[in-house]
């Protein structure tokens, strides 16, 4: 990352560069209203040195009266220019970054989102690029155009009465040295205001997301005494950074005025001994007062450049992590699909978790016969949902080699292995929005009748019924805004889900467990003989379940110890006893 603001800034030309051109005219044309500023003491001063102290003439001082009016219209139509030419394009470069930043969190493997808290994402996707938007169309813009300001008046300054001239820029000194202070001290407090924002979105999202357990556990009083902490610091930090800004733009108020005041008492004792004229006193100090106002403003503008500095360089992190799952540079595509059904191959597949190191699969090898079922056993936290991660690459295996098809998953692209492979969860995530859109997510477009008879079906096999009794029918909202579903109600949603893609390789985590085991069973059946020629594998707890499966694997210590029939595995496999006997009692069932 670089650490230069300027450097950092200049990335933001990727996003800025179709909105470069009317950035660059409205920043002209702000540039020529401030130019035209600064004519304004020029005429003066020829008005003063020339027709008033001279003839007197009243022609030639409504003359330039008149052009002093023409020269004020001018700037307040180039100033109203520079906004209509900006705004518009700027709010685009907000869109294009937040597009990419969408599009970005999207290609994340599940390993980034563990990483990455939902409120720091949230911040940096609302409130950071909506200051960058600001200062793009706004900080950018009358920073140039204000230092070019300050440049031309004390050229122009020092042309007009270089002693006086002389004396401003001598002014500048302690200027410049406090803006570069400024800018140290406001640039560490801008960053951390910003983490801590984050970090109270956070905060937000999860008291929100777990207030039920929240008021279960009657912990409502201290989420909300963490919070009020949070939100405490980072009131202190604003505070901070306003005190910061206010003192620098004090000193940036405080010393212009200071070197008016030198000026003047320098000023008048030279016209008074003769080397300057009256209308170079009045051009100066005419210049002056329109230099002042960019010098004044130099604080607020430095801020605003240096909070767009720590909100860029927190959406670069996020857009600089590099997914660790890509698509190949030149995938292969899956061979048409088997009549029979798909094949799965795990070969001598290991996997470590990248955060706790720990070898969660050491060795696996196993067959997904085409199609048929094939059930996953093992106790809990021996690695069952991290081996169906696998497949659709959620993750990737540290070792050895999935195949679909004989195809390595790796050498395909995402989408194509992803409309081949479906999951559902156990713990299913339903979207803001009608039952129909939530169950033909993942469905590429049909037409309505034929959408309308995969929708039915689906709802059927997962005994997902219950959704047309819903107040608006199949056009009810569930999800996070809408109709609240019973954990039951959600999971049978999720699986028509999964079950309406058509999927070659459906991969079910648990996902009935919310059911009770005669729907569990129904379901089950149901599912066998809708998806014939659907290689499926489910992750089982119940005896119910199993009992279904065409063959049951074993998963224990990270290897598959034994594959069979559920009578072969309860004849001769103890583990397996063992694990459904622990899972029949947590379920308060017998074991058939
Ligand atoms: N993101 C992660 N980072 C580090 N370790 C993880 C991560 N996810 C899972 N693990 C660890 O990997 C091991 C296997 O987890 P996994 O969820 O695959 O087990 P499981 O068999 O599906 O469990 P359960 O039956 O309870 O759902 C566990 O020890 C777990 O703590």
């Amino acid at each position: 990352m670089p650490t230069s603001t300027t450097a950092v800034l200049l990335r933001l030309v990727r996003w800025a560069r179709p909105a470069l051109p009317r950035i660059v005219l409205g920043g002209l044309t702000a540039l020529g209203a401030s130019l035209l500023a600064l004519a304004v003491p020029q005429v003066l001063a020829h008005v003063v040195d020339g027709p008033l102290l001279t003839d007197g003439s009243r022609g030639a001082v409504v003359v330039a009266a008149g052009l002093v009016l023409v020269l004020g219209l001018l700037e307040a139509f180039l100033v109203w220019c520079r906004r209509a030419l900006i705004v518009t394009p700027g709010t685009f470069v907000e869109l294009d970054m937040r597009s990419d930043l969408f599009r970005h969190l999207l290609d994340q493997p599940a390993e980034f989102h563990d990483r990455w808290s939902g409120g720091q994402l949230l911040s940096r996707s609302m409130s950071d690029l909506g200051t960058i938007r600001r200062w793009t169309v706004f900080g950018l813009v009358i920073m140039c155009v204000s230092a070019t300001t300050v440049v031309v008046g004390v050229v122009l300054m020092l042309w007009t009465a270089p002693a006086l001239g002389a004396v401003y820029l001598v002014g500048a000194v302690p200027m410049i040295w406090l803006g570069f202070r400024f800018r140290e001290d406001y640039k560490v407090v801008a960053r951390r205001a910003r983490e801590q924002a984050g970090d109270l979105a956070t905060a937000v999202e999860e008291s929100v997301h777990g207030i039920r357990v929240l008021k279960a556990f009657g912990r409502g009083d201290d989420a909300l005494d963490e919070f009020v902490r949070q939100a405490d610091e980072l009131r202190e930090t604003e505070l901070h950074k306003a005190r910061t800004q206010s003192r620098v733009t004090l000193a940036l108020g405080a010393i212009p005025e200071a070197v008016l005041a030198v000026s003047l008492a320098v000023g008048v004792s030279l016209a008074a001994a003769g080397r300057l004229s009256v209308g170079a006193l009045v051009a100066y100090f005419a210049t002056a007062a329109v230099v002042n106002a960019p010098v004044e403003r130099l604080g607020q503008l430095l801020a605003m450049t240096l909070d767009a500095r720590a909100a860029t360089e927190r959406y670069l992190e996020v857009m600089d992590t590099v997914p660790s799952l890509t698509d190949p540079a030149e995938p292969v595509h899956l061979p048409p699909r088997p009549e029979a059904g798909s094949r799965v191959e795990l070969r001598d597949v290991r996997f470590t978790h990248p955060r706790s190191g720990r070898e969660t699969l050491a060795g696996i090898d196993l067959e997904l016969r085409a199609g048929e079922t094939t059930a996953l056993v093992g106790l809990t936290g021996s690695g069952k949902t991290t081996l169906l991660q696998l497949v659709p690459r959620f993750v990737d295996v540290t070792a050895g080699a999935v195949l679909l098809d004989g195809v390595d998953v790796r050498d395909l692209s995402r989408g194509e292995l992803r409309r081949a492979v479906a999951v559902a969860f156990e713990d299913p995530v339903l979207f803001s929005a009608s039952v129909r859109e939530n169950v033909l997510l993942g469905v590429d477009d049909l037409p309505p009748v034929e959408a309308d008879e995969l929708l039915r079906r689906s709802l059927d096999v997962a005994r997902a019924g219950f959704a047309r009794t819903l107040p608006d029918g199949l056009d009810t909202v569930i999800g996070e805004e809408g109709l609240s579903l019973s954990g039951g109600q959600r999971q049978r949603i999720a699986l028509a889900r999964a079950i309406a893609v058509r999927p070659r390789v459906l991969l079910l985590d648990d996902p009935l467990s919310a059911l009770d085991v005669a729907t569990e069973a129904d379901v089950t059946a149901r599912l066998r003989a809708e998806l014939v020629g659907t290689t499926t594998l489910v992750v089982a707890h119940r005896p119910s379940t199993v009992a279904l499966a065409d063959r049951v694997a074993v998963l224990e210590d990270g290897r598959i110890t034994g594959v069979g029939t559920h009578a072969e595995l309860m004849a001769h496999h103890p583990h397996y006893r063992h694990v459904l006997t622990a899972s029949a009692a947590s379920h308060q069932l017998v074991t058939p």
